[in-house]
């Protein structure tokens, strides 16, 4: 099956209103130039509504980092609804990144709890999984991988990934400049791929499913021509307009 490629910018942590203003303008100026995949961004929380403002008319699209598990909005300081994020342009939202697995203590449970809810909310989940260093040394790969896939199949069954994406962020791989190889990416891609076929294999055949960690140019097209990796999540290199243009056309050319 065709899957439409999808390349995501997670800005993380970085950016202000003046550099924001600038990458977006490059981006949309670019976009057009890669009609055959879809394009996101998903800046810091406070930026969503400005960035939504400038990405107007443009095909790319806008997604957040992070929501509140919690189904209705309430008195849960600090945190943010899925509906709010709905409410300024969102279309997409991360799930389970590694990041806030480990830093923030979001197990299994709380992250299947945060996919569901943007479902609910009307927002396509982008679930993060991913093995650490010590994981894939200790021959835990696979095993961590169905961990945290079935939690969210537990909580929502196979029907929920007609609306959602996966992204196979191996942790050893992120910001540290050490990639995984394609091989390693196609054998995680397909072990997740083959998981949900258990259940449905048209689904599975379907859901997209990003590779994220240390991508940039230079790589993106020899990851992109694995057949089950369809685009990338895409961190420190999503913060250059020039880099993050090019992995665009790396997964443009997958397309064609
Ligand atoms: O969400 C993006 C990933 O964590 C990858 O980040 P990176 O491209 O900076 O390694």
């Amino acid at each position: 099956m065709a899957r439409r490629a999808l390349v995501a910018g997670n800005w993380k942590m970085n950016g202000s209103r003046d550099s924001n203003a600038s990458l977006i303008h490059d981006i949309v100026l670019d976009v057009r130039k890669y009609p055959d995949i879809d394009v996101l961004v998903c800046p810091p929380a406070i930026y969503l509504e400005s960035v939504g403002r400038q990405l107007e008319g443009s095909p790319v699209q806008l997604g957040g980092q992070n929501l509140c598990e919690q189904e209705k909005p309430g008195a849960f300081t600090g945190e943010i609804h899925g509906g709010m994020l709905r409410d300024v342009g969102c279309s997409h939202v991360i799930v389970g990144h590694s990041e806030r697995r480990a830093l923030y203590g979001e197990g299994d449970d709380r992250v299947a709890a945060k996919f569901r809810t943007a479902q609910i909310c009307g927002l396509i989940p982008i679930l993060c999984v991913g093995e650490s260093l010590a994981e894939r040394e200790n021959g835990q790969t696979e095993s961590v991988l169905a961990r945290q896939l079935q939690a969210v199949l537990d909580r929502c069954g196979i029907e929920a990934f007609r609306r959602a994406v996966i992204a196979y962020e191996p942790v050893w791989a992120i910001g540290t400049g050490r990639t995984a190889t394609p091989e390693q990416a196609q054998q995680a891609h397909a072990f997740l791929r083959d998981r949900l076929a258990r259940s449905d294999a048209k689904i599975a055949s379907s859901v997209r499913i990003l590779y994220g960690g240390s991508v940039k140019a230079e790589n993106a097209g020899a990851l992109f021509g694995c057949p089950d990796v369809d685009g990338g999540l895409i961190g420190g290199a999503s913060l250059k307009s020039v880099e993050f243009m090019a992995i665009c056309a790396a997964a443009q050319a997958r397309s064609k």
